[in-house]
């Protein structure tokens, strides 16, 4: 599906977006802003152009409270309300971290931080800022093991191996958490729990900024490039605009210049990268509606199913796409099924008398019309397959959010992954529908 680009459909979407971003709620006099900004303050933090505020598309972020122009700064944070793994080391966990061997990871460092400051509650010095972080995330780890089974094949993958990646972050990291017993008065069990790691995973997963590599003795090799930056983490993202973010040297300042335009009381966002949903699921825990970067995965299954059993050249097919790369991120998308997946069909469509021309598909040439005509015939059945099973999940999370109302926002945001994914099926069918009249 191509956007319009002319100037009414740019009012237009400007309008749509006009309407919704108005409907932003400051909440800048809730106590826990009002305390933030105090604690900002006193950290040297100069009052922003922004404020925070509840958007109905977006949820909490933070909503311009003048116009910007291209180019401004929005946000430049100073270094003294960073939280990285200096922040840490400098702390009562220091001589722990120093002493550890192996060594911690700087993920561990800033997790354990973070546990450990959220426990000590008000008599923490980051307590301003740990009230605003959320209590519970979205994340794929997060969800009931019965919303994961219903996601997209690749990313419920991709979400059990993000359990396990976590499972195994806790198991691993228990005896150095009992060696920081002589800090706490509590069980360090019941302080260092699973739930409360996962929490900590989470928040610097889905609210960490990037930061230069650095290497530092009593942290282990992995790279140490993530820091917490309060505040600033409450911009959401949109797919649609471009910043420039990073730690400046000069001003020791976290700083953020948008190179597009703002109105006063628009929500302003930065693009955290060009992911497409099933990314912004697993890492985020959102799904972002018109995302350009949206697509459909096709799986090697799915692709063979398709094709004529009796192909006797199919292992070597298969086995050439998978030489060159081209067994993995084939998918359909706004404007129609990749170069890559039509390419890789073309490959596999391949007539036996013409196989000996694979490198010439690879390179982009045109074989035949009958070549030509197949691939696109496949893609269109791969593509209503798809479509079909959309539905049946949608239908399925319908009727489960009726009967399980303790899930229901795992399951609408769940819902709202194939809802996008539906539109781009659609949008895709279109597109193959008119490429197949050419030869027809
Ligand atoms: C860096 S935080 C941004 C602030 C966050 N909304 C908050 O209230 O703390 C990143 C998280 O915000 C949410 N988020 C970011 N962009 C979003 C968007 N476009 N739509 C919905 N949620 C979004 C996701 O939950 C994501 O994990």
């Amino acid at each position: 599906m191509q956007k319009g680009k002319g100037r009414t459909s740019r009012i237009r979407r400007r309008k749509l977006c006009r309407s919704s971003e108005s409907r932003g709620v400051n909440e800048s006099h809730k106590s826990e802003f009002i305390e933030l900004r105090k604690w900002l303050k006193a950290r040297k933090f100069q009052d922003s152009n922004l404020a925070p505020a509840c958007f109905p598309g977006t949820g909490r972020g933070l909503m311009s409270q003048t116009s910007l122009q291209e180019g401004q700064m929005i946000i430049s944070l100073p270094e003294s309300c960073l939280l990285t793994t200096d922040t840490v080391i400098r702390s009562y966990l220091g001589a722990y971290i120093t002493k550890w061997k192996p060594p911690p990871s700087p993920l561990l460092a800033l997790c354990t931080f973070l546990v450990s400051e959220k426990h000590a509650g008000h008599r923490s010095l980051w307590k301003p800022y740990l009230e605003i972080l959320p209590k519970a995330y979205t994340c794929p780890v997060c969800l009931e093991p019965e919303v994961v089974n219903l996601l997209p094949k690749s990313l419920k993958a991709k979400a059990e191996e993000q359990r396990a990646h976590v499972q195994e972050f806790f198991a691993s990291s228990r005896d150095f958490f009992s060696s920081l017993q002589p800090l706490f008065a509590e069980a360090v069990d019941s302080i260092f729990s699973y739930s409360a790691l996962l929490w900590a995973w989470c928040t610097v997963n889905t609210r960490a900024v990037y930061l230069r590599p650095r290497q530092r003795e009593c942290l282990s090799a992995e790279p140490d490039t993530c820091a917490l930056a309060p505040y600033l983490d409450l911009l959401n993202h949109s797919p649609h605009v471009q910043v420039k973010a990073a730690f400046n040297e000069e001003t020791h300042s976290y700083e953020i210049r948008t190179t597009s335009r703002w109105r006063k009381h628009e929500e302003v966002f930065i693009c955290y990268g060009p992911h497409d949903n099933q990314r912004l699921f697993l890492e985020y825990g959102f799904v972002s509606v018109h995302n350009p970067h949206a697509c459909v995965y096709v799986s090697r299954e799915i692709l063979v199913k398709y094709l004529p059993s009796t192909d006797k050249q199919m292992d070597k097919k298969i086995s050439i796409l998978k030489d060159h790369g081209y067994i993995e991120n084939l998918t359909f998308g706004w404007d129609g099924p990749s170069w890559r997946l039509l390419t890789a069909l073309k490959l596999l469509c391949l007539e036996a008398e013409k196989f000996t021309c694979w490198k010439k598909v690879l390179l982009g040439e045109v074989i035949s019309d009958t070549n030509e005509k197949t691939s696109l015939d496949i893609a269109q059945k791969i593509c209503y397959y798809f479509i079909e099973e959309t539905n049946a999940v949608l239908q399925k999370v319908s009727h489960m959010k009726d009967e399980k109302e303790a899930l229901i926002n795992q399951l609408t945001l769940v819902e709202s992954l194939w809802t996008e994914e539906l539109k781009i099926l659609r949008a895709s069918a279109e597109t193959l529908h008119s490429l197949q009249t050419a030869f027809t």
